[in-house]
């Protein structure tokens, strides 16, 4: 890969988060405002995604079950994304479709909120990982990216959909990553006056 190349990759991702901070900080804050109001009434937040998505499901959870940037208490937060012998079992015994939603189903209770990432919208195991969220009686946040995919069409009146106006899905992830912590901020603001 040449030096240009680089450049131009960084180039790229710089445009994207411009684009996107023209576009996503009202919808950031408002599935904010479903975390905290879920947190603040004893809930707690799932997170599921794959691939490079998976990371960023725990890289969620960890933040708030560790710290953002304040010193605060911990906060109920669980990536689904962990727990390999849960994930093989599923998958072997059932289907990887079902990886997600069946640990919703279990760990999911009424007033908890579903993070849902994924770049295409497409993904199957996230797909019906929010159908699981809904019958839960959960709300979902989700994060895609490019036209939001089959997803568009799950969404109920009290979800969220963060979209990166993007199609790379290393550039929606870039953007991600960056809509994770703006999240741990607002709730860390909201819930603890922020660092
Ligand atoms: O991180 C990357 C690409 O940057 C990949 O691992 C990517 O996450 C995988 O291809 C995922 O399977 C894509 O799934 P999704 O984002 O479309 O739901
Ligand atoms: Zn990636």
């Amino acid at each position: 890969m040449s030096v240009d190349r680089i450049r131009q990759l960084f180039a790229e991702s710089l445009e994207t988060k411009a684009k996107a901070g023209e576009v996503l900080p009202e919808v950031i804050a408002a599935a904010g405002q479903v975390m905290v109001e879920s947190l603040l009434n004893g809930g707690k937040i799932l997170s599921c995604g794959n691939g490079g998505s998976a990371g960023d499901a725990q890289h969620f959870s960890s933040e708030l079950l560790n710290r953002f940037e304040m010193e605060r208490p911990a906060l109920p937060a669980v990536a689904l994304t962990t727990d390999s012998s849960t994930l093989t079992s599923i998958a072997n015994d059932y289907s990887y479709n079902e990886v997600y939603s069946k640990q919703v189903r279990a760990l999911g209770n009424a007033g908890d909120v579903l993070l849902a990432i994924s770049t295409s919208g497409n993904s199957a195991n996230v797909i019906q990982a929010i159908q699981a969220a809904h019958d839960r009686e959960m709300k979902v946040v989700a994060m895609t990216g490019r036209e939001g995919g089959e997803m568009v069409n799950l969404y109920g009146p009290g979800d969220i959909e963060i979209r990166v106006p993007a199609s790379s899905t290393a550039r929606i992830q870039e953007v991600h990553l960056l809509v994770i912590h703006a999240l741990c901020d607002f709730i860390d603001q909201q819930l603890f006056g922020g660092p």
